[in-house]
């Protein structure tokens, strides 16, 4: 059985009142099938902790994730966050390779797979998002792209079957255009047969898809059998619509 997965990315958004009431809000309500992280900007990574243990149940907790961390451990590197410091506040997820970190502040292939193993390294689970721009899936090149980019991370010193990927179109990531359910699914099965062929782990591990999910395209996109759950920007921002998101995935 896959794990299925609900991860909000707050981005560069949200502040204390927001964690409360997105905590209080979606703990009201139990019962979700996925495992729900929230990733919000670092400086709250530690009062989410806090809250996250307050907020527990013996069936739910709300799982903490970082947006980013460095590919190092330590050392003069300022203004960067090492692996073990997001764990020692409490972070068990971590997202790497999102786009706007490749093409905002360049991270490469080769940059973002260091990134992945230093992580590992420090046990903190990978969330490693993929996607192709809208030229690129124009000209027929979205199945190559999003394998390459795997294959980066694959040929570093990684464990594979720890990763969860995130498929994340570019052209669909906050512009309203989601993809059709037919073409995450597409894109998804094909991600799950490379993982299968390249390391023998595609049935296993937990592919999100990513781009302008809300409440009411979440169930038909989560319901593609290769769909174990979503990454979510703007919608996780708004208490209602996360929730009814992570209420979306059925077992
Ligand atoms: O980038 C995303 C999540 O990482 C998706 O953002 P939106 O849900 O705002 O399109």
């Amino acid at each position: 059985m896959r794990q299925s997965l609900v991860i909000a990315n707050w981005k560069l958004n949200g502040d204390l009142a927001l964690l409360d009431s997105m905590m209080n809000g979606l703990s009201s309500q139990t019962g979700y099938v996925a495992d729900v992280v929230i990733c919000p900007p670092a400086v709250y990574l530690a009062a989410m902790q806090q809250r996250s243990l307050a907020t527990a149940t013996d069936s739910f907790k709300l799982h903490v994730g970082a947006q980013n961390c460095s590919e190092h451990t330590q050392g003069a590197f300022t203004g960067e966050l090492a692996p073990q410091m997001l764990r020692e506040v409490g972070c068990e997820y971590v997202i790497l390779g999102h786009s706007e970190r490749r093409n905002l502040y360049a991270e490469t292939d080769a940059l973002i797979a260091q990134k992945v193993a230093t992580a590992q390294q420090q046990q903190l689970k990978v969330v490693l998002c993929v996607g192709e721009s809208l030229e690129q899936r124009e000209q027929g090149q979205t199945l190559d792209v999003v394998t390459a980019q795997i294959a980066a991370v694959l040929a570093a010193d990684v464990d594979a079957s720890q990763l969860i990927i995130a498929y994340e179109p570019v052209w669909a990531i906050g512009t309203g255009k989601t993809a059709t359910p037919e073409q995450a699914q597409e894109v998804h099965a094909a991600i799950r047969q490379f993982l299968n062929q390249h390391s023998g782990v595609g049935e296993h591990i937990a592919l999100l898809y990513g781009g302008s999910v809300k409440a009411d395209n979440a169930a038909v996109l989560f319901a593609q059998p290769d769909i174990d759950g979503g990454l979510i920007g703007g919608a996780s921002l708004d208490v209602e619509q996360f929730r009814a998101i992570c209420s979306a995935v059925k077992g």
